[in-house]
């Protein structure tokens, strides 16, 4: 996959993909990901790529010419069909687990990454064919959402989790947020690893985790059992819950 992202702040980017997962993924050409300067693009005096909003207002907004510009520069560079715009911007739609999934079947992403208080609305409607946020609350650029959805996409694409890691149990995969971990000691501090992760029956540590993962989903995040199959064990063990926290 081919990764563009138009960034006034390259030098963000070299920390992030320079270790780990995205790093092996580059060195295993899964990933190619190229960023490119929006002012690079910004032809008028001082170079501008933000201008103050008409209508008034505080804060100043991105300038349409510069990121139409080097879209259409990377695009006539790249020359890739299966591609896909995407603005990060808190006025988007909240980026999910289903939604990396999506993205991972692109043959190229570009990412526009902007500053200050926004975009020219005809970067939005005109340029941008998708626009993700990923999460309620305003950030100062789009460079940490972009390298947030860089990170989830490509650990969906195939080759770049090793054997080793978990892809299919990681949280949002069955629906339900994950279930507890232990790891050596078995005593820390006065605190002991639950006896049934030690016992080896599997099936009893299967049904542990499936309920402990329910305990999590519905301390945390009840919404999600909304959208999930549950079994008749699966309603029992909630009700039990319900009935306890009352
Ligand atoms: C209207 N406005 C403040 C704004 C508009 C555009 C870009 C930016 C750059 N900051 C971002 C970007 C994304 C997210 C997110 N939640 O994905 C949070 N912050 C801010």
């Amino acid at each position: 996959m081919r990764i563009d992202i138009l960034s006034l702040f390259p030098e963000m980017f070299g920390g992030v993909f320079g270790c780990s997962i995205t790093k092996r993924a580059i060195e295993k050409n899964i990933l190619d990901i190229q960023i490119t300067n929006p002012r690079d693009f910004a032809f008028n005096k001082h170079n501008q790529v933000d201008d103050t909003a008409y209508g008034g207002g505080a804060g100043m907004v991105m300038k349409p010419e510069p990121l139409f510009r080097a879209v259409e520069d990377v695009k006539s560079k790249t020359q890739i069909e299966n591609s896909k715009v995407i603005l990060m911007c808190p006025t988007g739609k909240v980026f999910t687990q289903e939604k990396a999934k999506e993205l991972a079947n692109f043959d190229q992403l570009i990412f526009i990454c902007g500053h200050y208080e926004g975009f020219d609305n005809r970067v939005v409607q005109n340029l941008a064919d998708e626009v993700i946020s990923i999460g309620d609350y305003v950030l100062t650029g789009g460079e940490l959402p972009a390298m947030v959805v860089i990170d989830a996409v490509s650990r969906m694409l195939p080759g770049v989790l090793g054997s080793g890691e978990s892809a299919p149990t990681d949280s949002f995969y069955n629906g339900l947020l994950e279930y507890p971990q232990y790891t050596k000691p078995r005593e820390y501090r006065g605190l002991s690893v639950p006896d049934v992760l030690l016992s080896g029956d599997h099936a009893k540590i299967a049904k542990w985790r499936r309920q402990e993962s329910l305990r999590v989903t519905y301390t945390n995040r009840p919404d999600l059992l909304e959208k999930v199959e549950l079994s008749k064990d699966d309603k029992k063990f909630l009700e039990e819950l319900k009935n306890n926290s009352k």
